[in-house]
């Protein structure tokens, strides 16, 4: 527990299975989805603002996972709450171990503290079709903006798990060789753009459409990202994930990020995956208080669903 975040480990994870059911060897949010195997390959400029070993430009294989939203493991990719899908990625370090970055399809959060997330889930959580009016969720939403515009705001139905951009939401701080810092936010855009389904598509797509779409994708080829650091200025908000910075920062292409293979995608290997969005190298550390709590959050879960 951190002095600024009154909920515990234990508790964002009660609320996560508050809001979305206890599934047996699920994760608690997220728990839809399909690992993948490819390369990343980091671009000079990247070894300019941080010290990270997987910086160097040496190719560095990585571990990606494409999921759905809500801890549901059967939602329907076609449903509104099965937005925004994530992004997680595992590095494999040259000198042995391993970073991970852990985004979603959504640039922002529906809050900006741990605490009013917890809120939020709460609310959600006693917020079914049978509960009496004033629902909680729309009590929570009427003083909190920004979370009714995140749900309002989700991106329609894709083509492809990798036809979205993808955004880390929490800050980093990189470090460079001089001992030069900056804060970032990570992107990750598709190499060939984002690209969304027609309205007769969106009526035809099938509950689980994107899993077969990225299993026939990639027979036919790899693919693509760019992966990016936004560069934040003065008088942007490091510590609040609900406000994007501006479109107008400068992003710095960082590499190349290349998604060749579905593994086996056994339930063990699913249940064994564990992304911590707190699992860094040197030469880059969290900057805000949101990621200390998931640090911390990300592991009660991996272990309740490997017990
Ligand atoms: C206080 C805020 C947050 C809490 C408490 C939280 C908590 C969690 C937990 C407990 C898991 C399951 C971990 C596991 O079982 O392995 C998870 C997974 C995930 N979260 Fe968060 N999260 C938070 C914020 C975010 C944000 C800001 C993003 C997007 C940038 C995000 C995206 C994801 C994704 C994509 C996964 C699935 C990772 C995977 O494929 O294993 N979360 N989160």
């Amino acid at each position: 527990q951190t002095p600024m975040t009154k909920s515990t480990p234990g508790e964002m994870v009660g609320a996560l299975n508050a809001a979305f059911g206890k599934h047996p060897h699920a994760r608690a949010v997220h728990a839809k989805g399909i690992i993948m195997e490819g390369t990343f390959k980091a671009v000079p400029q990247a070894a300019e603002l941080s010290s990270a070993p997987h910086f160097s430009g040496k190719v560095i294989p990585v571990i990606f996972r494409f999921s759905d939203f809500t801890g549901i493991p059967d939602i329907p990719d076609t449903v509104g709450a099965s937005s925004p899908r994530g992004l997680a990625l595992k590095f494999k370090l040259p000198g042995g171990g391993s970073t991970d970055i852990v985004s979603h399809s959504f640039n922002g959060f529906p809050v900006a503290t741990t605490d009013e997330f917890r809120e939020f889930l709460l609310a959600i959580s006693k917020s079914g079709p049978q509960s009496p009016q004033p629902k909680p969720l729309d009590q929570f939403l009427s003083s909190h903006p920004i979370a009714k515009t995140f749900l309002q705001s989700q991106k329609p139905l894709s083509v492809s798990y990798a036809t979205l951009d993808y955004f880390g939401v929490n800050a980093f701080k990189f470090t460079n060789r001089q001992n030069k810092s900056v804060f970032i936010r990570y992107q990750f855009l598709p190499v060939d753009g984002e690209e969304f389904l027609t309205d007769n598509q969106r009526q035809s797509a099938e509950p689980d459409y994107l899993g077969k779409e990225i299993r026939n994708r990639l027979v036919k080829g790899p693919v693509k990202y760019k992966m990016f650091a936004q560069i934040s200025q003065d008088g942007d908000q490091i510590e609040n994930p609900a406000i994007a910075w501006p479109e107008s920062r400068k992003l710095v292409l960082l590499g190349i990020l290349t998604i060749s293979r579905i593994t086996e995608n056994t339930d063990e290997q699913d249940r064994r995956l564990i992304f911590n969005p707190g699992n860094l190298p040197s030469g880059i550390e969290i900057a805000d208080q949101m990621l200390l709590d998931r640090q911390k959050a990300y592991p009660v879960s991996a272990a309740q669903r490997n017990q």
